[in-house]
């Protein structure tokens, strides 16, 4: 049984297509990453996988949990880090990760080692609002890493991060991988793509365009990609 397993996922709003129907697979402890420019449908598929958006076709499962059929266990299964903050803006950073952390039974010390993880524990009482770029991706991301799910999805990630927390970033899913935690992520930035992907998805116009594999996943080859699907 594949761990994760996407299956001809696709996205149409009224009449315009976001997402093609998408296809791919993973297993424990690989990460995939996607590639692609502005309005390529990265974050349709990733909202689409976390299950707060609904497929118009298609469906995944995660160790054979089905999005659809068995959604309470599939959704229990997934950590999310979305591209932005929505309703939780007045809350502090202490309070928004409380609030994930009840709903997952997360413990009042993981709480405290992700905000010691991730930098913030002298932002704790500061409202989520007065964040910089940069602290506001690592408290989403500290939110999707909190349960420590199997699968974890981000989306666009290391934006906004300064080369100290990109750096810092990598490492942190290199050794979340090795706990065998399927990792899905989004980023423009093709290094991090090379270093961390096991495979990576370039997507265009809302299509997976081309994949490449481990062997020849080099930042040298995905810029080339990325510069070739830009045009
Ligand atoms: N709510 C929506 N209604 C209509 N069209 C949408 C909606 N959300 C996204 N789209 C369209 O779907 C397509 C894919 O968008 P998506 O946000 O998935 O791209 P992306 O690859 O994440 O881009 P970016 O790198 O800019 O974040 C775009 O053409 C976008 O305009």
């Amino acid at each position: 049984m594949n761990s994760l397993k996407v299956d001809n996922v696709s996205k149409i709003y009224k009449k315009k297509t976001a997402l093609y129907p998408s296809s791919f697979e993973a297993e424990q402890g690989t990460c995939v990453v996607l590639c692609g420019g502005n309005g390529a449908g990265k974050s349709t598929l990733l909202q689409i996988l976390s299950g707060i958006l609904p497929p118009s076709s298609g469906t995944s499962a995660i160790y054979g949990k089905n999005m659809s059929s068995d959604r309470k266990n599939y959704i229990r299964e997934i950590g999310f880090m979305p591209d932005d903050f929505h309703a939780q803006e007045m809350m502090t950073v202490v309070e928004f990760l409380d609030f994930y952390a009840s709903f997952r039974k997360v413990s009042k010390d993981r709480v405290n080692d992700v905000l010691d993880l991730l930098g913030l524990t002298d932002k704790k009482s500061e409202l989520v609002k007065s964040l910089s770029k940069g602290m506001r991706q690592r408290l989403l991301f500290g939110q999707s890493i909190l349960a420590e799910p199997n699968v974890l999805l981000l989306d666009e990630p290391t934006n906004g991060l300064d080369p100290y927390w990109v750096n810092k970033f990598v490492e942190m899913l290199k050794r979340i991988k090795e706990r065998g935690t399927i990792i899905v992520f989004s980023t423009h930035m093709m290094d991090v793509a090379a270093e961390t992907g096991d495979v990576i998805l370039f997507m265009k116009q809302g299509k997976i365009i081309q994949t490449i594999n481990n062997e020849d996943k080099s930042e040298e080859t995905a810029m080339k990609l990325m510069k070739l699907h830009r045009q």
